[in-house]
């Protein structure tokens, strides 16, 4: 039996992909207090929705999908309950397998992954990580239900803060871009419908080709930039404005928000 404890909208996307991979919904629980929600996972889903204390009894995997600020009452309340041997998952933002051994008591394995928001789509990349008294099958167990949803690596845990500022975080910027560009087409003249069909599809089309060429960015950013051209006076305006220096920030400080989210 899994358990999903958090049926936001990555507890969702993760029980959509782990249903749309074969998984028998008989085989699944969710914990969901919100009630409106709990009634829409139902009915989509024909989910079975029960109370964590519970879903701990029934699941020998569980699946924490609350936010972090959350997390320590809900390891308070299921750690009396688990079965022998149930291995537990926390996607939840710079919550770090020591804190959940901490508050989960002697022996519980645990996995830290950090997925992202394309794992609604089945297009998600997720990084796991597994404590001390993780196994390597158990870390396979965790691994083989993240794929229900995309990509998983693996990393050491000194990795995962950063792993959340760029994969985890990582959709927010390209939205970011893409709404910064429409909004440039739009005040250029363009009708809003056609800005945002160029800005997704170039986006889309550029990620297609870095992700199957294998070919480092900047050689296919050079592929584009004709000398004298409109790439190369393009680029110059970002680089005048800093936004090579701002990303690297903006990732430096999405990282020290992971790493502070351990500390409540
Ligand atoms: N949104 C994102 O891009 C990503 C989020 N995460 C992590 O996933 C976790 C969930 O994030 P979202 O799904 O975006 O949040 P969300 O707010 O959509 O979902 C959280 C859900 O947990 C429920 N909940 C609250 N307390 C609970 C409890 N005690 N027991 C069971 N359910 C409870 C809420 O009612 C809500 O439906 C967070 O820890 C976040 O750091 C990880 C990767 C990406
Ligand atoms: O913003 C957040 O805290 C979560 C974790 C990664 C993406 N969203």
């Amino acid at each position: 039996m899994i358990a999903i404890i958090g049926g936001g909208k990555m507890g969702e996307a993760l029980l959509a992909g782990l249903l749309a991979t074969g998984h028998d919904p008989a085989g699944l629980l969710v914990t969901e207090p919100h009630g409106p929600r709990a009634e829409e996972l139902r009915t989509t889903y024909g989910s079975t929705v029960v109370p964590a204390a519970e879903a701990a009894r029934q699941a020998d995997t569980l699946i924490l999908a609350i936010k972090p600020q959350d997390m320590v009452d809900l390891l308070d309340t299921i750690a009396a309950e688990l079965r022998p041997g149930a291995l537990v998952v926390s996607i939840a933002a710079g919550i770090t397998t020591s804190l959940l051994e901490k508050h989960l008591g002697a022996g519980i394995p645990v996995v830290r992954a950090m997925p992202n928001t394309p794992a609604v789509v089945g297009a998600g990349m997720t990084a796991i990580t597994g404590g001390v008294h993780t196994t390597g099958d158990q870390l396979d167990h965790a691994e083989a239900l993240l794929r229900a949803v995309g990509d998983v690596v693996r990393v050491p845990e000194r990795h995962m803060d950063t792993v959340t500022a760029l994969s985890g975080s990582g959709p927010a910027y390209f939205y970011f871009i893409a709404e910064t560009m429409i909004e440039a087409g739009v005040a250029m003249g363009m009708t809003r419908t056609t800005a945002h069909r160029l800005v997704t599809r170039t986006i889309s089309g550029a990620a297609t080709m870095l992700d199957s060429s294998g070919e480092h960015p900047v050689v296919l950013r050079e592929a584009v930039t004709s000398p004298g051209g409109t790439t190369a006076a393009a680029v110059r305006e970002l680089e005048r404005h800093g936004v090579r220096t701002a990303f690297a920030d903006a990732i430096e400080a999405a990282r020290d928000r992971s790493r502070d989210l351990s500390e409540g």
